[in-house]
């Protein structure tokens, strides 16, 4: 298993944001957390990345306990995420932004920067070429020069990902891409998570958008209230009747057939 979610529940004073959750994620696979809003999705994202600390529980990622680690430990041990609201840099380019994203990766120390060592022009200039895979793998490759701020909606959704991708994730948390998006927006997305899946990365997907979901997820969990109502694959989810219930809702039923 590449993530072992146990038993994490979650107090803010007297808020239950998660009671109990269990879930576990194979190698490559594309796993979704879905519920109503305030259900507790973003809290399980926060607790895997180690923003904060669950009330009881623990998160093992490869073998390796998460849990107690600082954020930018859970990065280097290979988890990166992307937010609900995008966190760009509006003023540095495309391709900045992406290199700024490998900053936990790269090796060479201070001196070798003031130097500008042999090593050192050798490392920016693989930091340059892994940003422009980057690129090309969610299609900016042409606006690499554009400031970040001038890129339509869905394209700054896409350079999160890059930016995210350049850490070398073996497990990528995605809170809401397709959030604001439009239909060929939605469409890119769905090609650019088969693609990222397809480099053995597993993703962690928290998305409202029911068709994208049910079409790229392998396996889901459903959340109400913080707690699982049902795990399963999209086939099970849909007609799972408790979770129409509580989420698709039956008007969503045909939508979703
Ligand atoms: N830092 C915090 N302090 C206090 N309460 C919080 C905090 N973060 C989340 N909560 C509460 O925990 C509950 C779960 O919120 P969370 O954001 O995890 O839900 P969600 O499923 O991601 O919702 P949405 O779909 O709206 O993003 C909510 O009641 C929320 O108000």
């Amino acid at each position: 298993m590449v993530l072992e979610v146990r038993g994490i529940t979650k107090r803010f004073g007297g808020i239950q944001a998660l009671t109990d959750v269990t879930f576990q994620v194979g190698k490559g696979e594309v796993f979704g957390l879905i519920g109503p809003n305030g259900a507790g999705k973003t809290t399980m994202f926060n607790i895997i990345t180690s923003m904060f600390p669950p009330t009881m529980g623990e998160v093992i990622f490869m073998g390796k306990k998460l849990t107690g680690l600082k954020p930018h430990e859970v990065t280097e041990a290979g988890v990166c995420r992307t937010f609900q609201n995008i966190r760009l840099f509006p003023e540095m380019t495309v391709l900045e932004n992406v290199t700024v994203g490998q900053h936990c990766r790269t090796k060479s120390g201070v001196w070798s920067s003031v130097f500008r060592t042999g090593a050192q022009k050798q490392e920016e200039k693989s930091i340059r070429e892994k940003a422009l895979e980057l690129l090309r793998l969610v299609g900016l490759e042409e606006l690499q020069d554009t400031f970040a701020d001038n890129l339509a909606y869905g394209q700054q959704r896409r350079l999160e990902i890059a930016r995210a991708l350049a850490s070398d994730p073996k497990l990528l948390l995605l809170d809401e891409p397709a959030a604001g998006m439009n239909e060929s927006e939605t469409k890119d997305l769905f090609d650019l998570i088969q693609n990222i899946k397809k480099l053995g990365i597993t993703v962690l997907l928290i998305e409202h958008d029911m068709p994208l979901v049910m079409r790229i997820c392998d396996r889901l969990i459903v959340l109400n209230f913080g707690k699982e109502i049902a795990q399963g694959t999209p086939e099970e989810i849909k007609n799972n009747p408790e979770v129409i219930e509580a989420y698709l809702g039956r008007e969503e039923e045909e939508d979703l057939a």
